[in-house]
């Protein structure tokens, strides 16, 4: 049977979105997820979404990443997952959905998509680098020469190794270009790759840099690959609240395999 599919970008972080109401999509099937995300002899993401019914809220999100694996929260494809239900009609300009990390709010104007990710109260901080879970696991580490970088090969070292392992976190490398606005490149697990974006990555440098007082300001400019990007959070008693990531969603086409 041929599936419908639909792929949207967010700053060039890339996914399949599937309407999956009826549940005819066969969510247990990695090898199929890895063919569908397979830039060869698939469709070609970073990663594949489900939107689903849910008995509470507007919909469902269900994330995997591109070798096929479902995983943590993905904020790129949850902003894109909002235009996705906006395009098809199952919400107008505001949604509250569920994703694996909780309940999210968000809106959408335009192409523009703001969706408010978990509050984060657990941040660690080590001499050259901070470790922080924004939904899910990120690595942020400065790194002055970031334009020829290789973010692959240094990015899976630090992906792979203590104190990581085999559950490994995502490694974003920074660098500072002003006191509101920061470049950033990162190596998302479950891709093992680099991507042109990363949601839950920005979202994470923003608060790191925050947190670790290389900013006092609580709107941030984030420079991915794939475009641009803005966090902006409060912050109490150490607790990054009310925490929102801010840019473009875009469908970039839809067919069938
Ligand atoms: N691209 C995503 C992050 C997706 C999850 C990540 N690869 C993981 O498995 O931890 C984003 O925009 O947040």
């Amino acid at each position: 049977m041929r599936q419908e599919f639909y792929k949207y970008q967010g700053t060039g972080n890339d996914f399949v979105m599937i309407d999956n109401r009826q549940q005819t999509f066969d969510k247990n099937n990695t090898k199929h997820v890895a063919f569908l995300c397979d830039r060869r002899f698939g469709i070609g993401a970073d990663g594949l979404i489900l939107l689903e019914n849910h008995s509470e809220y507007d919909f469902k999100m269900v994330y995997y990443n591109s070798d096929g694996n479902e995983s943590t929260m993905c904020g790129n494809g949850g902003r894109c997952l909002v235009a996705f239900a906006r395009d098809l009609g199952v919400i107008t300009d505001k949604t509250v959905f569920e994703a694996i990390d909780g309940v999210h709010h968000a809106s959408i104007n335009g192409d523009v998509v703001k969706l408010q990710m978990v509050d984060v109260n657990n941040i660690e901080k080590h001499d050259n680098h901070t470790f922080l879970d924004t939904g899910s696991p990120h690595h942020v580490q400065f790194e002055e020469h970031i334009e020829d970088f290789d973010i692959k090969t240094k990015g899976a070292e630090i992906r792979y190794g203590a104190p990581y392992n085999a559950a490994g976190s995502n490694v974003n490398f920074v660098k500072k270009i002003s006191d509101d606005t920061f470049t950033v490149r990162t190596y998302e697990r479950g891709v093992e790759d680099e991507t042109l974006s990363c949601g839950t990555g920005v979202t994470a440098v923003a608060i790191a840099m925050h947190a670790t007082k290389e900013t006092n300001k609580n709107l941030i400019n984030l420079n991915v690959q794939g475009g641009d990007l803005k966090v902006s959070f409060d912050v109490e008693k150490g607790i990054y609240k009310n925490v929102w990531l801010i840019g473009p969603a875009k469908l970039v086409y839809q067919g069938t395999i």
